[in-house]
């Protein structure tokens, strides 16, 4: 009699359990739920719908209650997935998109960021001589770099009275901030990630949606916009897309952390242009620069200082966007014919005028 009331009891025990722990798992998924979906009047005050507030998973279409009333609703060229560039790979092997002339609908990225009112930084190095590429830099970013978004634009140097005044758009801004000047070019280009995690750290996170790290020995030729925008976005380098992977120009010492292995890497990828979202991108520059900084204890300069860096780190993380060479050309070589338009290109200079050592 004991021992079938003892069972009872063990059974009643467990079954409240059970129903606690259902409770409680419940109660945290429908918290989930609610805190990402908030109930908002449509603008013409006609119903209540569900929007969803958080934009990370997926894009939001236009505004759709716009086109009772504006005449110039986005109505865009129907897509295909049987049709389209067949010259150049469009995806990579973890599903990445590659970004190519071609690919992408501008209008209707831009449509669909704009109503995120998002704002994009970009950092700039203009150290010693190399503040001579600053004014072309800064004036061709106006013309194509996220036109009519918010942009602001952090200049590092050590000549901030040599900054060039160019026109902005009211919403774009620039800012200078004091580096000191250094000696050697590997320094200046590998404390770049120092200098890019600080500065998201002080004065982007909460404020800021993404960042692209570039470098000032360019221009811009054509659009670069919201297309290339993404978690962790990495270019594929100019020089070396029609390469076997044994011949990137990797960090091939094991002593180095930056080191990829032969038979190893996905792409080569380049060190003058990458970025992502503020948070992406801090990992990505404290990585980077710790790794740099215990090599460089141990008496070690990874091959192309951060750029070794910052390739292994996109080997170990996948780039969620990979830009193609389109937004990293070089003036010096003759475009090739599955680059339609050059969107980012590096000048030809002469590294033994302007560099501090050669
Ligand atoms: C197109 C591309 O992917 N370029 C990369 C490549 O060579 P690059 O030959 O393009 O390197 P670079 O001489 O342009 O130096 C990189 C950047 O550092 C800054 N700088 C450099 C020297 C100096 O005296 N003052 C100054 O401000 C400037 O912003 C410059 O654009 O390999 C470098 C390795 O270190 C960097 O990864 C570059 O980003
Ligand atoms: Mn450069």
């Amino acid at each position: 009699m004991h021992a079938l009331n003892g069972k009872f009891l063990t059974v009643i025990l467990l079954t409240a359990l059970l129903l606690a722990v259902l409770y409680y798992y419940l109660s945290v998924s429908f918290r989930v739920v609610v805190t990402f979906e908030q109930e908002q009047e449509a603008a013409d005050g006609r119903s209540a719908e569900i929007v969803q507030k958080n934009h990370v998973f997926h894009l939001m279409a236009p505004d759709q209650v716009r086109k009772l009333w504006d005449h110039n609703y986005l109505l865009y060229k129907q897509p295909s997935i049987v049709e389209g560039r067949t010259d150049v790979v469009t995806v990579t092997p973890w599903l990445a998109p590659v970004v190519w002339e071609g690919t992408f609908n501008p209008d209707l990225l831009d449509s669909i960021y704009r109503q995120q009112n998002i704002s994009v930084a970009a950092t700039v190095f203009a150290v010693g001589k190399y503040i001579m590429f600053l004014k072309d830099f800064l004036e061709t970013a106006e013309q194509h770099f996220f036109v009519g978004f918010r942009v602001h634009i952090y200049v590092f140097t050590d000549r901030p009275e040599e900054v060039p005044k160019v026109n902005m758009a009211a919403n774009r801004k620039l800012t200078v901030l004091p580096v000191p000047s250094s000696n050697r070019w590997q320094e200046i280009s590998a404390r770049r990630m120092e200098l890019v995690q600080k500065l998201i750290k002080e004065k982007l996170q909460g404020n800021t949606d993404y960042i692209f790290c570039l470098d000032v020995d360019s221009k811009f030729h054509g659009r670069w916009g919201t297309e290339s925008l993404g978690g962790l976005v990495a270019v594929i380098h100019p020089g070396y897309y029609w390469d076997p992977r044994s011949k990137f120009p990797y960090e091939r010492r094991p002593q180095s952390r930056a080191y990829v292995a032969e038979g190893e890497g996905d792409f080569y990828y380049c060190g003058g242009a990458f970025g992502g979202s503020i948070e992406e991108v801090h990992l990505l520059a404290q990585t980077c620069r710790s790794n740099f900084e215990a090599d460089a204890a141990e008496g070690i300069e990874a091959a192309w200082q951060e750029e070794s860096h910052l390739n292994r780190y996109m080997w170990v993380n996948k780039p969620s966007k990979v830009l193609s060479p389109e937004y990293l050309w070089q003036d010096f070589k003759p475009r090739n014919s599955e680059i339609y338009i050059i969107r980012f290109s590096g000048v030809v200079k002469n590294y033994a005028d302007i560099r501090p050592n050669v």
